[in-house]
């Protein structure tokens, strides 16, 4: 069996009081007890509804926030990544392990032209400029940019939203890392754009044995993209299955809920959709 390259293990993530938003007396627990690995080229979403700790662990891999308190372990290609230290993770972030989210419009910045911040991480490994640009061009054109070689020296304020968002990626990708953690990345996009990025996400894990962790709250949009799906409920991993498995025989009432609440072509169109709660309310959690 192939060894996984992200393990994690009894993950727990703490809130300090000092750190709490909104107040409120002692720790916070957010994330309790998460195991979740992840084999090169595998596609894994995260699903869960807001809030229920889906950011916090995947910002957890990367170290994102150091204000919070992590237990249990995070081991990236066999060495820990939790406690390694701010230059350690510096390395990692953008070489072997690049993040895109939900606004591609925050993730650039406005000042700068998209050759400038595509080939930037090329730049920042000691790759020529003229070569960087080279292959920024290229990585934009893989990613259905038109006219990219042009386009370099274009601002992020003249392409669409749905553009932008391959405009990151391909800053994302254009290192080849080996795990693409992807938050949220089309929630902003309208559902023809959106198609198209996961389409894209798809076709680039194949083409650079590239392994993803997708996370969403919308179940729906997993089903072509991800080989396996893990729900998280309440700050708990309550399932973890290959994709076909999950939607035909899902265990977690919660995971029923998600699926029962998404809307089907071949629905009598009086018959109004169950959500999550008609669910939950008549099985009640199991966490
Ligand atoms: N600094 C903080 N103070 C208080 N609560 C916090 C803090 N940071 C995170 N949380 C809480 O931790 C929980 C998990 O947050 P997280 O952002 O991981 O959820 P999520 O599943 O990604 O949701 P969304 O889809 O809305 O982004 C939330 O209930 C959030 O309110």
């Amino acid at each position: 069996m192939t060894e996984p390259v992200l393990s994690i293990q009894n993950l727990s993530v703490r809130v300090p009081e000092r750190a709490r938003i909104g107040g409120g007396a002692g720790d916070l627990t957010v994330v309790e007890g998460l195991d979740l690995s992840i084999c090169p080229g595998e596609r894994v979403a995260l699903v869960g509804e807001s809030g229920s700790g889906k950011s916090i662990t995947a910002r957890a891999i990367l170290q994102l926030n150091r204000a919070l308190v992590y237990d249990g372990s995070i081991r990236w290609d066999g060495t820990e990544l939790l406690g390694a230290g701010e230059r350690r993770m510096r390395r990692l972030r953008g070489s072997e392990i690049s993040m895109i989210f939900q606004d591609p419009m925050t993730a650039l910045n406005p000042v700068l032209t998209i050759g400038q911040q595509v080939a930037e991480p090329l730049v920042v490994r000691g790759v020529a400029r003229r070569e960087a640009l080279r292959r920024a061009a290229e990585m934009l054109d893989r990613l259905g940019v038109p006219k990219a070689k042009e386009r370099l020296k274009a601002y992020p304020g003249q392409f669409s939203g749905g553009m932008r968002q391959r405009v990151v990626m391909a800053a994302a990708l254009i290192a080849e890392p080996r795990l693409l953690i992807a938050d949220e990345p089309t929630t902003a996009l309208d559902v023809r754009v959106q198609e198209q990025v996961l389409d894209l996400i798809e076709a680039m894990s194949r083409e650079m044995s590239l392994s993803v962790l997708f996370i969403t709250h919308d179940l729906a949009i997993v089903a072509g993209l991800a080989n396996r799906v893990a729900v998280m409920y309440r700050g708990r991993l309550v399932e973890d299955r290959p994709v076909d498995e999950l939607f035909e025989n899902p265990r977690h009432p919660y995971t029923r809920g998600l699926i029962g609440s998404i809307p089907r072509l071949d629905a009598d169109p009086d018959t109004r959709l169950q959500t999550v709660g008609d669910f939950m309310a008549t099985e009640g959690p199991t966490v």
